[in-house]
């Protein structure tokens, strides 16, 4: 059995073993799927590259060890990219460019099992893909959402004076577990960096309960941010203390910590934006969510600024950093 046979094996086997999303008329085994859509529905679609080295580790043997989450993170950071516009995650489509040290069922078998998984837990169906040879892995989903006739899509675009900004979870987690994957805080931590949780009900319900803007965070808090300021025209305002921290994270430095939170990155919590006479019901969601800032006009820059205990942070007076802290996020081609 060659490669290519072994893959269409084991995802079939697997895929049988899941129910599928409704409305998927054929999915993989023919040149492409065909999904029937609800009347009136709309249907969202991203898509998102997971590069050996660049999003997981190079280390062949990490990457083995990693199987399971690497299938798992390819479908949920395209599941948040779903939900941070508000629709519902329904399918994906799957691009592999695989080694030839990794096309064994050993390994293919983990990887497809932790793809599953995500695709269980977040109400998607892999409807087909492609596969390719590579030296190094890389692996690109596209995931299709729905969003029903009468429930808006949540753009960048649609902040206003005077909202408030919220953002769901912790924030800085997986940055930690990123550089400290040996201490006692990272290894507590790095189910953050490996397995993050998109989500997916909170994105739905904040589309029904009137968002003016969403973003999911996967570059950094601040740089995220700055993507609504300037598609909204508007300013922000942050107030640090009300940052939503871990238990291992609040153990650290505040400063360092601050920095992990704001430029860290792939957080893939939902950040968003709602008028301030809108209440978030507790309830809405399993998912904890803090309110961080309010939309102010824009200054002369639309991205956010700081404070702390209603103190603004400048370069004069950068307490509770030492100096004014460089706040770019991830960026694939910094500098
Ligand atoms: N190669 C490309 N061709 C066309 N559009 C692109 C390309 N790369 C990015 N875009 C578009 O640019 C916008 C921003 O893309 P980006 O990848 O930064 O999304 P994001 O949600 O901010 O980040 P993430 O990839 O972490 O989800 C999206 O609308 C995306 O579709
Ligand atoms: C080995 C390793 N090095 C660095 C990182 C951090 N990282 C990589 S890409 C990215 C932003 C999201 O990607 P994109 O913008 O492509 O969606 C972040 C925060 C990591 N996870 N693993
Ligand atoms: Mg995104």
């Amino acid at each position: 059995m060659n490669e290519f046979e072994l893959i269409e094996r084991i995802f079939l086997q697997l895929q049988a073993e899941h129910s599928a999303a409704a409305g998927i008329q054929k999915a993989i085994g023919d040149d492409a799927a065909v999904m029937a859509l609800p009347t009136g529905s709309r249907l969202v679609s991203c898509i998102d590259t997971l590069v050996q080295g660049r999003h997981f580790s190079p280390d062949w043997k990490q990457v083995d060890t990693l199987a399971f989450a690497i299938g798992y993170k390819a479908v949920a950071v395209n599941v948040s990219d779903i939900a941070a516009m508000g629709a519902a995650p329904h399918s994906i489509l799957l691009a592999l460019a695989l080694p030839e040290r990794l096309a064994n069922e050993s390994w293919l078998t983990a990887f497809a099992k932790g793809l599953f998984h995500a695709c269980q837990l977040f109400g998607v169906s892999l409807i087909g893909g492609d596969t390719t040879r590579n030296d190094t892995l890389v692996l690109s989903i596209s995931a299709q959402g729905l969003l029903t006739s009468d429930t808006p899509a949540i753009y960048r675009s649609g902040a206003q004076v005077g909202d408030k900004v919220y953002v769901s979870g912790t924030l800085g987690d997986a940055a930690y577990a990123l550089q400290h994957p040996d201490d006692t805080s990272g290894l507590e931590l790095a189910h953050r960096l490996h397995m993050p949780t998109p989500r997916v009900k909170l994105g739905a319900a904040l589309a029904q309960l009137g968002a003016t803007s969403m973003i999911d965070i996967s570059d950094g808090l601040y740089q995220d941010l700055s993507h609504i300021c300037k598609q909204s025209g508007v300013g922000m305002h942050l107030y640090l203390e009300q940052l939503p921290t871990s238990k291992p994270l609040a153990k650290i430095d505040l400063s360092k910590r601050l920095l992990y939170q704001l430029t860290g990155g792939d957080d893939y919590e939902l950040a968003f934006t709602l008028p301030a006479h809108i209440e978030l019901p507790i309830d809405s969601s399993d998912t904890p969510v803090h309110c961080i800032g309010e939309v102010v006009a824009a200054a002369q820059q639309p991205y956010p600024k700081l404070l702390f205990y209603n103190q603004v942070i400048t370069q004069a007076a950068p307490a509770p950093f030492d100096t004014y802290p460089n706040l770019t996020g991830y960026q694939h081609f910094a500098g």
